[in-house]
């Protein structure tokens, strides 16, 4: 049996999927979404040179300890002073008030004594100091975010400086999850004889949510031809762009996800890949709509989901920030087989930093061990195993 390599398989799925395109919304809906279109500022940031203290605009070159100043007015902020100060003057300012004309240094009230209406100082401060010249911040046509990121509260923060009210989103896709098995009962049913809880589709829906317009979970469907085929007849007539099965998706008599998306019109591109967990994933397509056959195995599922689906809706979305880490290994890993491994780590601090401490446990069906991993050390095919201290490849498992 031919298994596929881990990169075709990816780069198979990466040309199924469609070109990003644009939705624009609202500043107040675009957290967590990938930016589209760079945000680009359209007025200076300050507009205007700012004080950056409550206490005195000056010139610089009229200071001299011992002598006063005439305080000639106020500036604040939303009401700038309208007259321009010349030699011998200060005038009053308040934090983010605009600097008078004349005035080129503003100088914090706990170094200022006023005494009938004047001000003397002491410090005496270089010229310029706290005050913020106009564009500090931005100018007027600098990019502020690019195009690719995911949209973070700081990142909404300066789009909202720059006052755009909108911001040029990607639309994301709607993805359909269906569990498959006999022996599949809903979280918190009682457990007949021979029963398991179904528990890939809790995994699978909150793991691609942050990437999806919707993700609807259609629940259960029998090992039985007909009732596995109207339930996905049901869900392609909804048009999805994505759907994802769960369970028989390999060889056993039950095994009838594959058999059932052929005869409903599924065009397959590739099923079962060198690696584990997750080796019988089966991918193809249905007119515009990408089908995922996951593995029932929930490590398996949530393995394939993370390697396959997540690139995937990266590339939908248009995300381009995706890292994989390099660090050192906190324990030895053992041998490797001919199947590319990705193996459960936790991510550990150590005196000297990060380092990846392998879990043992590869058993495709132990959720427990899953739950307790933060990465996926990416273990090479005929890998011979690596002493602590080598630098490997891993994913984060939460990451975007
Ligand atoms: N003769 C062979 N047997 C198997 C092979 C093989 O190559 N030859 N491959 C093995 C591998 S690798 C995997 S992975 C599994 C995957 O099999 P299926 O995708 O057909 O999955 P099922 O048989 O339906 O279920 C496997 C296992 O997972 C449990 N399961 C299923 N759905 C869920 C769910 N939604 N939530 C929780 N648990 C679920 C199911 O009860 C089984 O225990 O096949 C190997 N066999
Ligand atoms: O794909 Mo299976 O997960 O190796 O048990």
């Amino acid at each position: 049996m031919s298994l596929l390599p881990v990169e075709d398989a990816i780069a198979a799925i990466l040309r199924r999927v469609p070109a990003p395109t644009a939705e624009t919304v609202p500043l107040t809906d675009a957290v967590g979404r990938v930016l589209l279109h760079p945000i680009v500022a359209t007025h200076n940031q300050p507009p205007f040179d700012a004080s950056a203290m409550d206490g005195y605009a000056v010139r610089a070159e009229d200071i001299i300890p011992g002598h006063s100043l005439t305080i000639v007015g106020v500036s604040q902020a939303g009401a700038g002073f309208t007259g321009t100060m010349t030699a011998g003057e200060a005038v009053r300012i308040f934090t983010g008030a605009p600097v008078p004309a004349g005035a080129d240094t503003v100088i914090m009230q706990e170094e200022a004594k006023v005494h009938d209406g004047a001000v003397s100082f002491t410090s005496h401060p270089r010229k310029g100091h706290s005050v913020r010249p106009l564009g500090n911040d931005f100018a007027k046509g600098q990019s502020l975010v690019d195009a690719g990121q995911r949209l973070s509260p700081m990142q909404l923060s300066v789009a909202a400086a720059a006052n755009a009210s909108t911001l040029d989103v990607a639309k994301r896709p709607r993805i359909a999850l269906l569990a498959t098995g006999d022996e599949l009962v809903l979280p918190g049913d009682a457990l007949g004889p021979d029963q398991i809880v179904a528990s890939n589709s809790f995994g699978l829906k909150p793991l691609l949510a942050p990437y999806a317009e919707t993700v609807t979970d259609h629940g259960i469907a029998r090992d039985d031809r007909a009732e596995l085929r109207a339930k996905l007849e049901a869900i392609f007539a909804d048009e999805p762009d994505i759907v994802i099965t769960t369970g028989g998706a390999s060889v056993g008599d039950h095994d009838i996800v594959q058999e059932i998306l052929l005869e409903l019109g599924v065009t397959l591109d590739f099923w079962r890949i060198n690696m584990r967990p997750g080796k019988p994933l089966m991918f193809g397509t249905r007119g515009k709509t990408l089908i995922f056959g996951l593995p029932g195995n929930p490590v398996s599922a949530m393995v394939t989901a993370i390697i396959f689906i997540k690139p995937a809706l990266r590339q939908w979305v248009g995300y381009t920030d995706h890292a994989v880490w390099h660090l050192p290994l906190a324990a030895a890993t053992p041998e490797n087989t001919a199947r590319r491994h990705f193996m459960r780590a936790h991510l550990h601090h150590t005196p000297t930093g990060l380092a990846l401490l392998p879990i043992s446990q590869t058993d495709s069906g132990h959720t427990s061990s899953m739950s307790r991993a933060d990465m996926l050390i990416v273990q090479p095919e005929h890998d011979p195993g690596q002493p602590a201290g080598t630098i490997v490849e891993a994913l984060v498992i939460d990451a975007f």
